[in-house]
């Protein structure tokens, strides 16, 4: 299958290049905070939380949503993983991964594959796809929260990173969710005349039941389904 196209949302994107965000090496060693690091990260950080209001924005307007808001909302904490992948000599075996299998259980993730060797696959009919990094773009992928708004419509993407024998790899993903003393749950628009199909639950409640379960497919969604 071909990878999915990337598209240009306009704007430019302090996209973080490695040498800016560690620093130079000689710096490293001089210096143990470097100073771009910080202002590099929040605008990197602010730029990114712009595009992922936009795209939920985007996806209230599809899904009829009349409160746009109810959407941007899952916007509104944001957090950030770094990802090193060190080179494996055992990457050619199956079982070795670099992470496991799983669906993100936030609202949005947007992901920047800082390196040019591929890692990220997504669940695709039952098999891996690969998605091959752009210098610059963003992988939008959507979240186990969004699946439950959207009552299903959106279905929450399961991906992997798998390691490269000789080279290194990076990536920053920058999750995006609701913030406490809210509630996750169907939305109204999108379950319409049917039933919902997920619980409603506080955005407490969830990262309870998140920090208690393994990092294993689509096992959020399993638990959050009403039978
Ligand atoms: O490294 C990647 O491409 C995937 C990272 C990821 O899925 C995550 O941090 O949740
Ligand atoms: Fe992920």
């Amino acid at each position: 299958m071909a990878d999915p196209k990337p598209r240009n949302l306009g704007g430019s994107l302090p996209v973080p290049n490695v040498q800016d965000l560690a620093g130079r090496p000689d710096e490293l060693t001089l210096t143990p905070n470097p100073s771009t690091f910080k202002n590099c990260l929040e605008n990197y950080s602010a730029e990114v939380q712009r595009v992922a209001g936009e795209l939920l924005g985007a996806m209230a307007e599809n899904l009829g949503v009349r409160d746009h808001s109810d959407m941007t909302r899952l916007a509104a904490s944001q957090s950030v993983r770094m990802n090193y992948y060190p080179p494996c000599p055992e990457a050619h075996v199956d079982s070795v991964l670099g992470l496991s299998p799983h669906s993100d259980a936030v609202g949005l993730t947007l992901l920047l594959q800082v390196s040019k060797v591929p890692g990220l696959q997504i669940r695709r009919k039952g098999g891996w796809v690969p998605v091959t990094p752009l210098p610059g773009a963003l992988v939008v992928n959507v979240g186990d929260v969004i699946e439950v708004f959207t009552n299903g419509k959106y279905r929450s993407v399961e991906h992997r990173a798998v390691v490269n024998a000789r080279h290194e790899r990076m990536s920053i993903a920058t999750f995006h969710s609701g913030k406490f003393g809210t509630m996750y749950g169907p939305l109204e628009e999108a379950v319409g005349d049917k039933e919902p199909r997920y619980r409603s639950i506080s955005v407490e409640e969830y990262v309870k039941l998140v920090v208690s379960s393994k990092l294993d497919g689509k096992n959020i969604m399993d638990a959050m389904k009403i039978d």
